[in-house]
């Protein structure tokens, strides 16, 4: 197959492996967004999923590699879509779209192949609405995040950042066929979350993001602002993800970890607000922890809700 480079950049002089098509899966965030699926599937179904421990198993290993298949997908297209500025981004210049290493028509392929067969493969192994979830996180990432809001307005990240709640809600689909109040709790833990990660990340590349014209809010508005919203969206996930215990969705093993979590959540917020408050740069020795420990956040939160719900409620 011929390939056109659809970059500025010069045409590759080596092939591509099936590494660098790996790399346009962006495989280290989907290992959360997998994580945050898995554990809703035992949340969902309140202990194993499905009848038989075979047939719960099958469930778990179609939803990681559907759900890793269109999340990579999705991260194909934004690679596709971001080629000019990803180039002009130290973080990003080495990508293979990009360097042209790849040409968008090749990802273009391999992407539309990835979201293809991971429909096809939920809808047939798990159940239609898993598969319309999926399609929808896709949509919301390429389409309303990355093809419009990015490069539009600093609320990118707030609206934009629905496209990551969509995982659990693959995975709660996936067991029962429905969601309900939880599995709506768990898209508005991830919402509020998801600026509190992004933010701190951007104070560090908050230079790149000017240089190429994308309004992410540092740039916009400045460290102040900036830590103020984190501030703010931290408060809002830590009350949020409490709530559940409100109405015995979950128990005492969620809402002790929650706790401990959210208050660590909290003090490293406040750490970083208080240290530009009082007028100095944001340094990466206060913003990097915040953002390691986001992710960290994330993914004990959500164990210790599936924990909780396989083994107590
Ligand atoms: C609009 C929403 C989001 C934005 C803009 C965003 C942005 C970013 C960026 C720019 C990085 C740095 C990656 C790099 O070093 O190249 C990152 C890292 C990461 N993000 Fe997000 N993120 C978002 C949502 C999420 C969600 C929902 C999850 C999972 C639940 C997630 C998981 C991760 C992980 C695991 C990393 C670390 C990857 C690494 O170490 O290379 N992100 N994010
Ligand atoms: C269910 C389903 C398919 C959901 C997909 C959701 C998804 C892929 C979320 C990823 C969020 C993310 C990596 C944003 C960074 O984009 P960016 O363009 O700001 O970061 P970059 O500069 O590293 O490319």
């Amino acid at each position: 197959m011929t390939s056109t480079p659809l970059s500025d950049s010069a045409p590759p002089t080596q092939h591509a492996t099936w590494r660098d098509y790996l790399a346009l899966t962006k495989p280290k965030v989907i290992s959360l967004l997998l994580w945050t699926t898995l554990t809703a599937m035992f949340m969902a179904a309140r202990g194993w999923p499905g009848e038989t421990f075979g047939s719960g198993l099958w469930l778990l290993v179609v939803v990681s590699l559907a759900g890793y298949m269109s999340a990579g997908s999705a991260g194909v297209f934004n690679m596709i879509i971001d080629r000019d500025i990803d180039l002009k981004m130290a973080r990003t210049a080495g990508r293979p779209t990009s360097s042209g290493l790849i040409s968008g028509r090749n990802a273009a392929i391999f992407g539309t192949a990835l979201q293809v067969l991971s429909f096809v493969m939920l809808w047939v192994w798990g159940t239609p609405l898993a598969a319309w979830m999926s399609l929808a996180g896709f949509v919301f990432y390429v389409v309303i995040y990355t093809q419009w809001l990015k490069r539009t307005t600093w609320h990118n990240i707030v609206i934009g950042g629905a496209a990551g709640c969509f995982p659990p809600l693959v995975g709660w689909a996936a067991v029962t066929g429905d969601l309900d109040l939880f599995a709506g709790y768990l898209f508005a833990i991830i919402f509020f979350w998801t600026p509190v990660h992004f933010w701190a990340l951007a104070l560090m590349i908050k230079e790149e993001y000017r240089e190429v014209g994308i309004p992410m809010l540092p740039v916009v508005h400045g460290d102040h602002m900036t830590v103020a919203q984190i501030g703010l969206y931290a408060i809002y996930t830590v009350v949020l993800s409490l709530m559940p215990v409100y109405f015995g969705a979950v128990g005492w093993i969620y809402f002790v970890s929650g706790l401990l979590l959210g208050a660590w959540l909290l003090h490293l917020s406040y750490k970083l607000y208080r240290h530009v408050a009082s007028g100095q740069p944001a340094e990466r020795r206060v913003a990097v922890p915040l953002y390691l420990y986001s992710m960290l956040y994330l993914a004990l939160l959500f164990l210790a809700g599936a924990i909780d719900r396989a083994v107590l409620v």
